[in-house]
């Protein structure tokens, strides 16, 4: 499974503000270049934290999906929520008829509240006993077919990606902001690394809008990664 992070922060590394809004860091170019990422992979992957904050909708438009629809493939990309206890809620955007939507859930996950999911269209599995594993999650959707990942957040999901090996590409628009607050989301939170931080390989630098795209390949070591195919 190939996993490509991409997410948007200001200057000092805010993903949005402490009260967890919305906002728009990257421009109409990148933006455009979003919309691409997502036509070139299989599925968009967030936490549900971001579809609490953001109810995102998660699909392209227009010319991506008769290009995706010519080379065979759906005409938006698969969209997986991770939600450990289906709190997702029932009028979500990410479950409209748009595109086939995967939550996946762990073993805590009240079966009622799957049963209302899966009413709504969404195809629920589950991955893991109290919270979602991220491996496991990986491994059941390659299991059904998929072979790439672009996840756009948050920061609690990106950090986990990352501890669990699973990253192998990372690409981070910088925008030219400044939101600050010591409670406002990171590019990646969860509890941090201490010993080991993950290292990254610089690949590309550019400027877009008036902000820069800064795009890396992460160094895997082997143990989870090559447990995935
Ligand atoms: N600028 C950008 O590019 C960008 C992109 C995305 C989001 N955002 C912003 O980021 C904020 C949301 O980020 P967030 O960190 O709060 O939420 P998140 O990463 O989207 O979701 C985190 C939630 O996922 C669930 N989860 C289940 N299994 C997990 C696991 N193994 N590891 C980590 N999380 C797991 C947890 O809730 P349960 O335990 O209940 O399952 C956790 O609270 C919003 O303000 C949004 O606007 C910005
Ligand atoms: N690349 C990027 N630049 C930003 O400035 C920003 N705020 C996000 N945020 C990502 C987050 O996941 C949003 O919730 C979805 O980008 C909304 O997706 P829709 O447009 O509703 O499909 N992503």
């Amino acid at each position: 499974m190939h996993v490509v992070v991409n997410a948007a922060i200001s200057i000092d590394g805010k993903l949005s503000t402490r009260r967890r809004e919305q906002v728009a860091i990257s421009g109409e170019r990148d933006f455009e270049r979003v919309s691409e990422l997502r036509a070139n992979n299989d599925a968009i992957l967030v936490g549900i934290g971001t579809v609490l904050a953001d109810d995102p909708h998660l699909v392209v438009e227009g010319s991506y999906r008769k290009r995706r629809q010519d080379q065979g493939l759906i005409p938006t990309p698969h969209r997986i929520i991770i939600d450990s206890r289906a709190r997702t809620p029932t009028d979500a955007e990410v479950l409209d008829d748009e595109a086939p939507t995967y939550i996946i859930v762990s073993e805590s996950a009240p079966t009622s509240r799957q049963a209302d999911l899966e009413v709504e269209g969404a195809n629920v599995m589950i991955a893991g006993r109290d919270r979602v594993s991220m491996p496991a999650a990986l491994s059941a959707l390659a299991d059904s077919g998929m072979s790439s990942i672009m996840v756009e957040g948050g920061g609690e999901i990106i950090f986990s990606l990352f501890e669990a090996n699973l990253v192998d590409e990372l690409s981070v628009y910088v925008g030219s902001m400044l939101i600050g607050g010591r409670d406002a989301p990171t590019l990646a939170d969860g509890d941090g690394f201490i010993d080991d931080p993950t290292q990254l390989q610089l690949t590309s630098v550019k400027q877009i809008d008036d902000g820069v795209l800064l795009q890396y390949d992460v160094e895997t070591t082997a143990s989870t990664y090559d447990s995935i195919d």
